[in-house]
């Protein structure tokens, strides 16, 4: 029975939603593009850089996954690294994929914007014509940095404008509130751009409700201590608003202890419009698969909530209405193939 889910997990069309393009770089890969580019690294191998992989929290993560990205240099690196994802995705069944990218992680180390975009958009563009995968990219803005940096990055940004379908907050919650962007998000907002924010993964169930209101976001990334505050639970069902839920990196941040300890099977009964990703797969263990198979032998959940979960990730992605529609058309059609409709 768990070998039947389990291939029904793997099989089952799917979009990923909440992935972090640097956070897919494996540590075989950072060494050979260290090596290629003369990179000097503070890891003498690629298991002494795995054994670093022991986070305590988010900021324990971040500082490793800021290093592991200073060896990304020419666009052909993007490429590389896009790539790899991209293919991995495909062996997952992703049939669409929204991308998260960091600019500022390179910009500030004078990669010009034009390198970094380029090298993931014609991975982009290759993994479309060669696999059918659709998507699209989404930039972050450095929570950490100020106002006026996200300012300047959407500067840069805009030549490129009709290649990315949206925005999106991340790095370090706690401190950095979504106001600090209201103005680059409302400006973004006149833009056209799609509108996502990292919440309530380590911050607290607040960032949800002002990521909402005050920077009018679509879908929150992480989204999970919303559970904590039971008027906004009941909102967030009641508006549809989807949560990019990413198992295996709540347990290594240590939002959770362990996954059968994770809310998702609680998220699921509230009525939220939940997604499973895998963020940073690289750093955390694993891919969307691997996410899903995981969660679902942890907190016991079954056909129904795969069902449900491959038709989310759809129904919360930036598509359009008729692409929407042959997508989750090809999820229901997946499971009355299956005989689990
Ligand atoms: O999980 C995350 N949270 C915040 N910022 C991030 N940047 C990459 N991954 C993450
Ligand atoms: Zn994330």
């Amino acid at each position: 029975m768990a070998d039947t889910l389990h291939r029904v997990l793997r099989g089952m069309p799917k979009a990923e939603l909440h992935i972090h393009i640097e956070g897919s770089l494996e540590p075989e890969l950072i060494f050979a593009l260290a090596q290629r580019n003369n990179v000097r690294l503070d890891y003498a191998s690629v298991e002494d850089l795995r054994r670093a992989y022991a986070f305590t929290d988010l900021q324990s993560f971040l500082d490793i996954y800021y290093a592991g990205a200073s060896v990304l240099i020419t666009e052909q690196d993007f490429y590389d690294m896009t790539r790899a994802y991209l293919k991995r995705a495909h062996e997952d069944n992703v049939r669409h994929v929204e991308m998260f990218f960091d600019p500022q992680t390179h910009t500030a180390r004078g990669i010009a914007f034009a390198t970094v975009i380029d090298g993931i958009s014609r991975a982009l563009a290759d993994a479309r014509s060669e696999w059918g995968i659709s998507g699209g990219l989404i930039m972050c803005f450095l929570r950490h940095l100020s106002e006026e940096e996200a300012f300047a990055t959407l500067e840069q940004a805009l030549p490129y404008r009709d290649r990315l379908l949206g925005v999106g907050l991340d790095s370090s919650e706690r401190g950095h509130p979504p106001e600090k962007f209201a103005r680059v998000f409302a400006r973004c907002r006149e833009l056209g751009l799609h509108l996502v924010a990292h919440a309530g993964e380590e911050g607290p169930p607040d960032y949800i409700r002002t990521a909402l209101d005050l920077l009018k976001v679509e879908r929150i990334d992480h989204g999970v201590r919303c559970l904590e505050d039971p008027e906004l639970t009941r909102r967030v069902a009641k508006d549809g608003i989807a949560l990019t839920v990413c198992p295996l990196s709540n347990i290594k941040l240590c939002v959770f202890d362990a996954l059968h300890q994770h809310n998702m099977r609680a998220l699921l009964d509230a009525g939220l419009k939940v997604t499973v990703n895998s963020d940073d797969p690289a750093y955390f263990g694993g891919y969307i698969n691997d996410n899903f198979l995981q969660t679902f032998d942890a907190l016991g959940l079954d056909a129904g909530h795969a069902r449900q979960l491959a038709r989310n990730s759809f129904s919360a992605a930036f598509l359009p209405a008729s692409e929407k529609q042959k997508r989750l058309d090809e999820v229901d059609a997946y499971f009355a193939e299956a005989g689990l409709a």
